[in-house]
């Protein structure tokens, strides 16, 4: 993957949108998204058969407009979809036990310091995950909003690898983490609750570099 398919990363689930879930993901997708992830989790997120048939008609949209389909968490879903990638935090499976799973695959991993950082970039991950940057209210356990400090410090230490900032991230505060050295913004609750999709997403993909 190259580092400008993470300009406008929106990720999504059904408890996430006002509206119908594939129509908000479609409408994202023609807006010009350039990275898709499936989080669907929580106590109200599907489950079962509701839950891989909602992942498959994601899938399938991303398909059409030609963008990756990663999925969050869960990653038997992703080798059983054969889905583009994956993407893991730190509490989920390490990466030293999926890289291999995932050949050819892209696979992501969230952030928070240094070490994790290099843990990360050593143990072969496709890019990092940086944030919470702001407060957010889409993850009830995320850990507090840290500001770009961190995000700035990694770009310093790893000039060329991806890095999209996540948490709270809006077209207003956009640019702020652009200028810090992120390659792109990943963003749940700005796009799935926009009253104008289109315009959002075509405000984040002009951000200032
Ligand atoms: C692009 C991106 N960055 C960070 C996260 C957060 O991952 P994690 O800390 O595992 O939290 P959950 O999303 O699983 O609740 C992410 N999903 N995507
Ligand atoms: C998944 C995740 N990880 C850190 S913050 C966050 C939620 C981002 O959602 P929003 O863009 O609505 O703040
Ligand atoms: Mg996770």
């Amino acid at each position: 993957m190259k580092r400008s398919d993470l300009e406008v990363y929106f990720i999504m689930g059904a408890e996430n949108c006002k509206e119908d879930p594939l129509i908000v993901l479609e409408e994202a997708l023609s807006a010009g998204v350039t990275f898709f992830q499936f989080r669907e989790k929580g106590d109200k997120g599907l489950k079962g058969n509701e839950y891989i048939k909602f992942a498959k008609q994601c899938q399938k949209l991303c398909k059409q407009y030609n963008v990756p389909f990663i999925v969050n968490d869960d990653v038997d879903l992703a080798l059983t979809l054969n889905a583009d990638g994956a993407h893991v935090g730190q509490d989920d499976l390490p990466l030293k036990y999926i890289r291999k799973q995932f050949e050819g695959k892209i696979v992501g991993v969230s952030v928070h310091t240094e070490e994790e950082m290099y843990a990360a970039v050593q143990g072969g991950a496709d890019y990092v995950g940086i944030g919470p940057i702001f407060e957010t209210i889409s993850k009830p356990d995320a850990k507090p909003a840290a500001g770009v400090s961190f995000l700035s410090r990694a770009r310093y230490n790893f000039p060329n690898f991806p890095i999209v900032a996540i948490g709270g991230i809006t077209t207003e505060n956009a640019n702020e983490v652009i200028r810090a050295g992120a390659d792109g913004v990943a963003v749940i609750s700005a796009i799935s609750q926009s009253r104008d999709r289109k315009a959002t997403v075509q405000k984040f993909k002009k951000l200032k570099k």
